[in-house]
């Protein structure tokens, strides 16, 4: 087995006497594509920020590629949760893919060829050659998903971290963005955190899932963590996983959103 880019040992995380995760042991290779599910205010996010270094665990410790997290880490890419933009920005698409190269610098920007080389490749990734003089204000909520997936994904990080990016966006958007982070897994051996409520969209991708509620948590395979038993010891109430045409769906609890065209026949 390689090396692992994240190594979660012992972690447990606690706002005043609420702890969102305990004990939470966690190796996550190459390639790896896993995905984070639970409750509102579980503490998906917390881990994501964990990990990146901005939120500080209550015990235990995080690795990335064998070293302690820092902040502001280039080899990671980060898409945070959906966020619309001031109308009235004057960035344009293509600065917010150039801010996936140098943003971490001060200073001038990279105006390499190579830069400019890597630019162009993303633009065509994420279908973006005719959104690049666009200000970022104006495009649409998918267009500027696809744009944040490029700006994460630019510099070709080891570990990719997505907070809920198919939020907001129509079932041939999230097949666009599920696509390219798999993609990109692919081509330079990423592993992907993949933060969601839905599993749907990704389930063909999903190696392992990390399902947080009330405090505790399962890690397994789709398989051996979306079970009706283990849902509902998790939950501690009974919860139904139910299976139709490949899909999955979890009844009895306010955890998952689905939209009306998904209605199984
Ligand atoms: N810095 C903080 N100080 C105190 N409480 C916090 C802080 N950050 C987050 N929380 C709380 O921790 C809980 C977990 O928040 P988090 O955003 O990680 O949840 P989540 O699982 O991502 O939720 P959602 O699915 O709604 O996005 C929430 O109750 C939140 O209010």
């Amino acid at each position: 087995m390689s090396k692992p880019v994240l190594s979660i040992k012992n972690a447990s995380l606690a706002f005043g006497d609420r702890t969102l995760w305990s004990n939470l042991n966690l190796e996550i290779q190459p390639h790896e594509f896993i995905a984070v599910i639970g409750s509102n205010g579980s503490g998906k996010t917390t881990l994501l920020k964990a990990i990146l270094g901005q939120e500080k665990l209550s015990s235990g410790s995080i690795e990335f590629l064998g070293k302690p997290v820092a902040r502001g880490s280039r080899r990671i890419g980060y898409i945070p949760q959906h966020r619309s933009i001031d109308a009235a920005t004057p960035m344009r698409a293509i600065d917010m893919l150039r801010l996936g190269l140098d943003g971490h610098r001060f200073g001038l920007p990279i105006t390499s060829r190579a830069a400019n080389k890597k630019i162009e490749h993303i633009l065509g990734c994420v279908d973006a050659f005719d959104l690049a003089g666009k200000r970022a204000g104006e495009l649409s909520g998918g267009e500027l998903q696809r744009l944040r997936v490029g700006q994460a994904v630019i510099d070709e990080p080891d570990l990719i971290l997505a907070d809920e990016p198919l939020s907001a966006l129509d079932l041939a958007q999230q097949k666009v963005i599920a696509d390219l982070l798999d993609r990109e897994r692919r081509e330079h051996n990423s592993a992907v955190i993949f933060v969601t409520h839905d599993v749907n969209p990704i389930l063909s991708m999903v190696d392992r899932v990390l399902y947080l509620a009330n405090g505790k948590f399962k890690i397994g395979t789709p398989d051996e963590v979306l079970r009706s038993e283990v849902l509902s010891e998790l939950y501690g109430t009974a919860v139904d996983v139910v299976r139709n045409q490949g899909r999955i769906l979890v009844v009895g609890t306010q955890d998952h959103r689905h939209h009306d065209d998904e209605e199984w026949s």
